[in-house]
């Protein structure tokens, strides 16, 4: 698709979509849980719905009517045996999740993805999961989809320290652990983000975290309950980075979720001098914020550490804001990058590099150095990947001159359906 260049301005306000990980979490507890679990705001997103695809397919009664969700419960016990293979489409976060929460059943499964999930690791949790008595396999020595799965009713409880910061993975240790025959004790590599913590308490169960330290007793029986899934910091990123550097610009984020294990982005952009208001609605951390951000004389920054697991997802559209920084903005530990929807440091440094910017790929980063004035008559990829569409969309507002075409759009609809409304309901103003 041709995408708008040289935009003069984004003005206006965005109410913030459903948070991608709270929503497939709201799903996955829904159905875990015993009784109904009402959910509001959902991300109706195409990931989303291979979360709620599969669970349909494991028998549990989904309902959507347009407002709100309706989920009925019968606990991990009720799960019934599939009659298809699960489709997980483009998920990482479905298939890791899901291969947690069916570690206790004792039917068989076979799960796939799409090509670029039949391309990502999943020996992180086939492993973990294999010491705890499941028999789970995929292709290759990096268990690559499709997976098969045969859980077990003896799932023994394990203590393992990851060897990635993964909340994919934590997360499918935690449903695990909740299936198993005593307590598990988990040890994060990094913190990462903390939705499965925080609802297993909303769901009416107990977890207990002590910094890196969790641990889950088996055998819990968790209640339905009507929730509110907060707006996605992932996908307000896009806008918080178009507010910042598209010239005349000042745009007004509403609902954006703002847990703290999910905000990294926020002071990253304090740190570059960007012009950022957060004005906090109150109450729970995971209750949303309202952020105003408008253009800004931005400074290069070094984005490394613990961080980066707080800003993983945000990465691509970070370093098209580093390019409109003065100075070498350099981001490293974020090797995890490279086994995402596509390798990311390879995507943003190639399609960045097309529209002139100054950027080099690194091992576990990138190191951008800026301001550079983008430049037109590109053709960009998405490489089927949701967050470098976006970013390209985004970069090229900021091209003055010739055509950007973008390839792969329809991947945005991923995680953000309304991205493209979104832009222009903001470039109208
Ligand atoms: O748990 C989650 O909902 C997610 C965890 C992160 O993945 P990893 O656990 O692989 O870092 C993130 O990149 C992904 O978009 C969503
Ligand atoms: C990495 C992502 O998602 P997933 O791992 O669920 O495919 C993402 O949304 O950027």
């Amino acid at each position: 698709m041709k995408l708008n260049i040289n935009s003069k301005g984004l003005n206006g306000t965005i109410k913030v979509p459903g948070d991608k990980s709270i929503s497939h979490r709201s799903i996955i507890f829904g159905s875990i849980a015993h009784g109904q679990t009402i959910v509001h705001d959902i991300l109706r997103s195409d990931d989303v719905l291979s979360t709620i695809g599969v669970f349909k397919d494991l028998g549990v009664s989904i309902e959507d009517d347009g407002q709100t969700i309706k989920v009925e419960g019968k606990g991990f016990e009720g799960l019934k045996k599939p009659s298809n293979d699960l489709d997980m489409g483009n998920s990482g976060t479905s298939i890791r999740l899901i291969s947690g929460v069916l570690a206790g059943s004792d039917f068989e499964v076979k799960m796939f993805g799409d090509s670029s999930l039949s391309k990502r690791p999943m020996d992180r949790v086939t492993l973990p999961l294999g010491q705890m008595g499941v028999d789970i396999h995929g292709q290759s020595e990096k268990a690559y989809p499709p997976l098969t799965e045969i859980g077990s009713k003896n799932l023994q409880p394990i203590e393992y320290k990851l060897p990635v910061a993964s909340a994919q993975v934590k997360s499918a240790l935690i449903f695990a652990a909740l299936q198993a025959q005593g307590t598990s004790t988990i040890i994060e590599k990094k913190i990462t983000r903390n939705h499965t913590e925080d609802m297993i308490v909303q769901f009416g169960g107990k977890i207990d975290v002590d910094g890196k330290t969790i641990k889950v007793e088996g055998g819990q029986k968790l209640q339905g309950q009507e929730i509110t899934v907060p707006g996605d910091i992932s996908s307000a990123a896009f806008f918080l980075v178009a507010g910042l550097t598209v010239p005349n610009s000042k745009i007004v984020l509403e609902n954006v979720g703002i847990n703290p294990t999910r905000t990294g982005i926020i002071d990253v952009i304090e740190a570059m001098n960007g012009k950022i208001e957060v004005i906090n609605n109150g109450g729970d951390a995971n209750l949303s914020a309202t952020i105003k951000v408008e253009t800004s004389d931005l400074v290069a920054t070094e984005i490394s550490g613990d961080i980066i697991p707080r800003l993983i997802d945000e990465l691509p559209i970070i370093a098209l804001l580093a390019t409109q920084a003065k100075g070498k903005t350099v981001i490293k530990d974020a090797a995890e990058l490279k086994v995402k929807e596509t390798n990311r440091i390879d995507a943003v440094a190639k399609e960045l590099t097309k529209l002139g910017a100054d950027i080099e790929p690194t091992e576990d980063g990138m190191i951008i150095t800026g301001p550079t004035k983008l430049k037109g008559n590109a053709n960009l990829e998405s490489y089927h990947d949701h967050r470098i569409g976006m970013m390209g969309a985004v970069a090229a507002l900021l091209v003055e001159n010739g055509t950007v075409e973008l390839e792969g759009a329809d991947a945005i609809p991923v995680s953000y359906p309304q991205f493209f409304d979104h832009l222009e309901k903001l470039e109208d103003k």
